[in-house]
């Protein structure tokens, strides 16, 4: 139902692939090793979340994945078309056609109706508009009845539900969704993942999911995690059990790693850390 007739359908059956990633913060000493030579591939049509320990690159995942930033090195194809190595307004360009984003923070804009944030994207494109289909999908998410309301006339659920329905509208080859549930009450969250899965299940998109949620992770086909900005295994068919099990086992490790390094830095610095004291 969300299909449109401008562009054709996904050409490539892997929506996205990574190859080797990596992307590192700052120089020198303080330099932090966000993405280490990440390397994926995701069947187009399917439902992915990213989980990890706090710090473990997902965002910058994310953002790498969906064009939002550069990586330093490494190789981004989506749909088949490599997305890395244009100038700024080609990487712009391949966003707005292929790319759907939703934020923990809807990121709607408030002087817009329902029905203008939800084309917005349309109209940034230079594409034509068309209100029918924009209203089709607003009907989709239940929010036929709310064309004209603001955001700020709109619960948390409401709106990131408008944020659902304007990444959809450009049919993007894939949806990038960071903490969408991370704002939302129990209820609005399960309406929002639900929402997200039928994107994947009745229309055929492909669904990247950033969450903290055992819960969240389990609505998707399979959880990738990423411990120190590497891939860390797959946990396919998840349920949230398992998924929170892997999580602790990943955490153990980090902490381990965290007293390793404070042996190291006690045994460089017997008389305690110089800056810290301890
Ligand atoms: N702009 C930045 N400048 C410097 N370091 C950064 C920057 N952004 C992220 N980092 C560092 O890169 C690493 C990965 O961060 P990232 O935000 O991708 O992790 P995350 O898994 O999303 O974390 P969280 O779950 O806490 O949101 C962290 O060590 C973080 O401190």
């Amino acid at each position: 139902m969300f299909a449109r007739k401008r562009r054709p359908p996904r050409r490539s059956a892997e929506a996205l692939r990574l190859v080797s990633v990596s992307k590192v913060y700052g120089t020198g000493d303080g330099a932090v090793t966000a993405l280490d030579e990440v390397s994926l591939s995701l069947r187009a049509g399917t439902f992915t979340a990213v989980m990890g320990p706090s710090g473990s690159g997902k965002s910058t995942l994310l953002q790498c994945a969906a064009g939002l930033d550069r990586p330093d090195r490494g190789q981004i194809v989506v749909d088949g078309e490599e997305m890395t190595g244009g100038g700024e307004a080609a990487l712009t360009k391949f966003r707005r056609d292929r790319i759907g984003f939703v934020f923990q923070q809807y990121n709607l804009l408030p002087t817009l109706t329902v029905a203008e944030n939800t084309t917005l994207p349309l109209r940034l494109a230079g594409r034509p508009v068309d209100q029918e289909r924009a209203r089709t999908i607003l009907t989709q998410v239940g929010l036929g009845e709310r064309l004209t309301h603001r955001p700020d006339e709109l619960s948390g659920g409401q709106r990131q539900r408008v944020a659902i329905a304007r990444a959809l509208v450009t049919e993007p080859s894939v949806i990038f969704a960071d903490e969408p549930t991370g704002a939302l009450d129990t209820r609005s969250a399960r309406e929002v993942l639900t929402l997200l899965r039928e994107t994947v299940r009745l229309h055929g998109r492909t669904v990247v999911l950033v969450t903290h949620d055992p819960v969240a992770a389990a609505c998707a086909d399979s959880v990738v995690f990423l411990a120190d900005g590497r891939p860390a295994g797959e946990l396919r068919a998840p349920t949230a059990e398992a998924v929170a099990e892997r999580m602790t086992h990943l955490g153990d490790r980090a902490a381990e790693r965290v007293n390793h390094l404070g042996v190291r830095a006690a045994a460089r610095h017997p008389q305690g850390d110089p800056l810290t004291g301890v």
